[in-house]
């Protein structure tokens, strides 16, 4: 193992007023190390996964950390970031710290604040994480992107809108039973397929139902070394975890096809020993329904351009060949940028301890992760396993 997640906490995810940096790392980060049963003074290192780009005027994240604890202090706390996936590169860093023997105990936070913002200012911060060549396209939101990539995929495979209406659907019907969910409403299939005042198109092909939250909110995890785990009350083993990284400029890539999200999946099923068919669920980056659905393919579920077969036979839902999204996902669980890859592994860290409950999956007890930063650039996939 990679090392052992002992403790968690997380906040509801949404439009939280009256909560800002501060309040939200510092309660995050207080509660996920007394779920851990841990003194603060065992905490070795810590790190924070922060996008911000302009999204919030308060920075120093990594600093406010050490506020949960007088014993905090003069401890390392560092911010990572690396877009939308800045959540599992804390992860990383923290299994890297305890891997190479300088720390036994991390606690790892992801947060992010944005729904004070005004609208025009969230959407240029999310924008400098992504990168269209000369005459690609001009000042494309992320939804702008997402949406000329489904053209790009509807143009090879056929129309896909009711294949990403099935995923919408199916995204907020899990959200709907997630007390964390930013939006805990089931809008059902014909709402999410059908173009109306309520559901307009976005960009492209993709309506409002489509497209991932904007949200604030934290997430918090303590990562061990096996040695402090088995004094633990409950443990999920971090089996295995890959990055890939892919260039920028999406002139040169196939967009129809994440071959970054492919390469991190086989690298991190190779470290764990395991097919996709071993995993009891799936964690899936679904910024935009379009994203889930080429997903699905890059990870191996199915072919390249039948990704709409593992939702017509229903192997996505829960109770199906391998449910994905079961929190909601990013699409009614919420996007605080920060937070989400941190959110993912502790929505399967309480998966497979069996308590996450109105969303459980009936005896999960491995899940994989895929946690994705702009287009197919930064790729992480984690294997999580119960271990007690
Ligand atoms: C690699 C990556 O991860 S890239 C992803 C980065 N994240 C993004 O790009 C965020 C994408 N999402 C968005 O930009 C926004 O949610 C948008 C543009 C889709 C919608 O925003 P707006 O049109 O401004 O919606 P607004 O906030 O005014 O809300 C209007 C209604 O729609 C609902 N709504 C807002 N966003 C969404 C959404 N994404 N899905 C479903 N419903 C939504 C609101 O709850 C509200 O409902 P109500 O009238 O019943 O209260």
């Amino acid at each position: 193992m990679l090392g052992h997640i002992i403790g968690w906490a997380h906040t509801r995810f949404g439009k939280l007023d009256g909560e800002n940096l501060e309040s939200l790392v510092v309660r995050v980060a207080a509660d996920a190390i007394a779920d851990a049963g841990l003194d603060p003074a065992d905490i070795d290192e810590i790190v924070v996964g922060h996008f911000n780009q302009g999204l919030d005027p308060q920075g120093f994240p990594a600093s406010l950390a050490l506020q949960a604890d007088g014993a905090l202090r003069f401890k390392p706390a560092t911010r990572v970031e690396n877009a939308c996936a800045t959540g599992s590169a804390a992860i990383r860093q923290a299994a890297m710290a305890i891997g190479s023997g300088r720390a036994r105990s991390v606690l790892v936070v992801g947060v992010e604040k944005m729904t004070a913002a005004p609208a025009a200012q969230v959407q240029a911060s999310l924008a400098s994480a992504s990168y269209l060549a000369e005459g690609d396209g001009g000042d494309l939101s992320f939804a702008g992107i997402f949406g000329r990539i489904a053209q790009l995929y509807f143009q090879r495979y056929g129309d896909q809108s009711d294949a990403l209406a099935r995923i919408a659907a199916k995204n907020h019907r899990n959200g709907a039973a997630n007390p964390l969910a930013h939006m805990q409403k089931d809008l059902g299939f014909e709402f999410c397929r059908t173009v109306s005042d309520r559901n307009p198109l976005v960009a492209g092909p993709l309506r409002r139902t489509d497209c991932s939250m904007v949200s604030d909110g934290a997430a918090a995890l303590v990562l061990v070394h096996g040695d402090v785990a088995v004094g633990a009350a409950k443990s999920v083993g971090l089996r295995a975890q890959a990055q890939a990284n892919d260039v920028l400029p999406m002139g040169g890539r196939d967009m129809t096809r994440f071959e970054g999200c492919a390469v991190a999946w086989n690298k991190a099923l190779a470290q764990a020993g395991l097919g996709l068919d071993d995993l009891d669920f799936v964690e899936t980056h679904d910024c935009f329904t379009i994203a889930e659905l080429i997903e699905y393919e890059a990870m191996g579920l199915t072919p390249p351009g039948e990704g709409h077969r593992a939702l017509l036979e229903g192997w996505t839902e829960v109770g199906g060949r391998l449910p994905v999204n079961p929190s909601g996902g990013l699409k009614a669980k919420g996007h605080p940028i920060g937070a989400t890859g941190v959110s993912m592994h502790v929505m399967t860290a309480m998966q497979l301890m069996g308590t996450a409950s109105g969303i459980q999956v009936p005896g999960a007890t491995k899940g994989g992760i895929f946690n994705m930063g702009g287009a197919a650039v930064a790729n992480y996939v984690s294997v999580l396993e119960r271990v007690r």
